[in-house]
């Protein structure tokens, strides 16, 4: 039976951790590991539960309340020292016991750059899902406000923080949920795909059921969008269901830059342009969507969305965009997002231009040994390492550069138009991204003069 894409997504985040940690005991790096999964998966359950409160619903009936809602105070990755108190977090293999655990079981990072992307990749608590874990809410706070997994720990525990003896809301007419309700599914770290026989009872903040005419009219509008393609059958149906309509005049600014991001758009009907600064910097249309930059990376907003017809949009709240999109959808900004920013040859590009290759790129693996490109091939990809080491070669030459970390290859072909001028082969397990030639086109960018400058034949022709 094939995986699904949750299980690959999942096992995908392991093997990069392999990698990039090298243990010498797999199996107890393995252990430590998905034993931290699942705490943190636990933990979002919990956080999911102090939503569910703060809607009057309890999820956990059988549980009382004491338990269950000081469970989620603790835990995450502050709260995982103290799980040994904590039945609900046990874990089988103590952390302590792990010899390559110094990265894997560090709090998430701390260190963050200007656009507000973590520095280390820690698997979870970093890049685009910075600070989740970082939540350490006292009590009422949990019941006072929902929480978003995926928002900084600031916002997560309230901006404006009740004194600690203010009352709790009370929880009006609690609907009790079966026990089998799965609430941390919806947190979109491990991309689980949600199975419609499994749907949990997450209900976004502006759920409002489409007329039928309306869901005619989304599907038009966002039927060929990748970003909701991917999404499951009940993922798409609660975002659907969340989009609020948006009329805008000819001429209306929609977005600020500069402006704290609190909705994602997709236009339906109309045309918008793109301003950093005074520069126009794109337009688009129908189908399009944009507005996701700020919400992803926590980060003001990096464009000025002006429109320029009478448009029809359809505004996507923040907390259902992380909820929901950030974790499927935007998968690959998050997996090669680290890698992307370490590449001097794409320095010059933006926030937004990187976002967009990384939505483009795929992962491979090559054995040791193992070819990844032939000279005299017909050239298709372009690669960079992500891991491993690689040597070129030459009918004639033998080997005549090595590649590692961060190096890309690939690129004489496809720049011209030639047949793959050198054999690129494996030394190490080698773990590649690749970008189909027709992104190759489209998205480098100013990345493409620093290639056409560093073409290492560009002197034969
Ligand atoms: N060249 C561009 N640079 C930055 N943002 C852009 C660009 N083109 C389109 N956008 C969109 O403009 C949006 C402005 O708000 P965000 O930064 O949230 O997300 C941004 C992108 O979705
Ligand atoms: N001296 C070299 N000559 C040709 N290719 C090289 C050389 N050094 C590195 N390479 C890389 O090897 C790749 C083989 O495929 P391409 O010709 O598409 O792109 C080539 C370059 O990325």
């Amino acid at each position: 039976m094939p995986l699904s894409s949750g299980q690959l997504e999942e096992l995908n985040l392991f093997q990069r951790k392999v990698y990039e940690d090298e243990p010498k005991d797999l199996l107890q790096f393995a252990a430590n590991y998905f034993n931290r999964r699942l705490e943190q998966q636990r933990f979002f359950a919990r956080n999911q539960e102090s939503v569910a409160l703060s809607k009057g619903i309890v999820l956990f009936p059988s549980a009382t309340r004491n338990d269950s809602v000081v469970a989620s105070g603790r835990a995450g990755v502050a709260g995982l020292q103290s799980q040994s108190q904590d039945q609900l977090f046990k874990a089988s293999f103590s952390e302590t016991t792990d010899p390559h655990g110094t990265r894997l079981h560090d709090p998430a990072p701390t260190a963050t750059d200007e656009a507000g992307h973590a520095q280390e990749d820690t698997g979870f608590g970093s890049g685009i899902f910075k600070n989740d874990f970082r939540v350490n809410q006292s009590t009422e706070k949990n019941i006072k406000k929902p929480l978003d997994p995926m928002a900084p720990a600031e916002e997560a525990s309230g901006s404006s923080p009740q004194p600690s003896n203010t009352p709790r809301r009370s929880v009006v007419a609690p609907r009790p949920l079966p026990m089998n309700f799965n609430a941390q599914r919806r947190t979109s770290v491990s991309g689980e795909t949600m199975k419609p026989d499994n749907l949990d009872n997450w209900i976004p903040e502006n759920y409002a059921e489409k007329s039928g005419l309306q869901l005619e009219r989304l599907e038009k509008a966002i039927g060929h969008n990748f970003l909701f393609n991917k999404l499951d059958a009940e993922s798409k149906r609660l975002v659907i269901n969340s989009l609020e309509e948006k009329v805008v005049k000819n001429g209306q600014e929609i977005i600020k830059q500069g402006d704290e991001g609190d909705y994602f758009y997709v236009v339906e009907k109309g045309t918008v342009e793109f301003f950093v600064g005074s520069e126009k910097v794109n337009s688009s249309g129908p189908g399009s969507s944009f507005g996701e930059l700020a919400l992803m990376y926590n980060s003001p907003r990096a464009a000025t969305v002006v429109a320029t017809t009478d448009c029809v949009l359809w505004a996507l709240d923040r907390l259902t965009f992380r909820r929901i999109l950030l974790g499927s959808s935007f998968k690959k900004r998050v997996l090669y997002d680290e890698l992307l920013k370490s590449m001097p040859v794409l320095r010059s590009l933006t926030t937004y231009d990187r976002a967009k290759l990384a939505d483009a790129l795929d992962t491979e693996v090559y054995q040791p040994g193992q070819i990844i490109i032939r000279e005299g091939d017909i050239g298709e990809n372009f690669y960079f390492i992500e891991v491993g080491e690689a040597a070129v070669s030459k009918e004639g030459e033998g080997i005549i550069a090595h590649l590692k970390k961060g190096d890309y290859f690939g690129e004489v072909a496809l720049l011209n138009d030639l047949p793959r001028q050198a054999t690129v082969k494996a030394i190490k397990k080698t773990r590649v991204a690749t970008l189909g030639k027709s992104g190759f086109q489209r998205l480098l960018g100013p990345a493409v003069e620093v290639l056409k400058l560093n073409d290492p034949t560009r002197v034969a022709h």
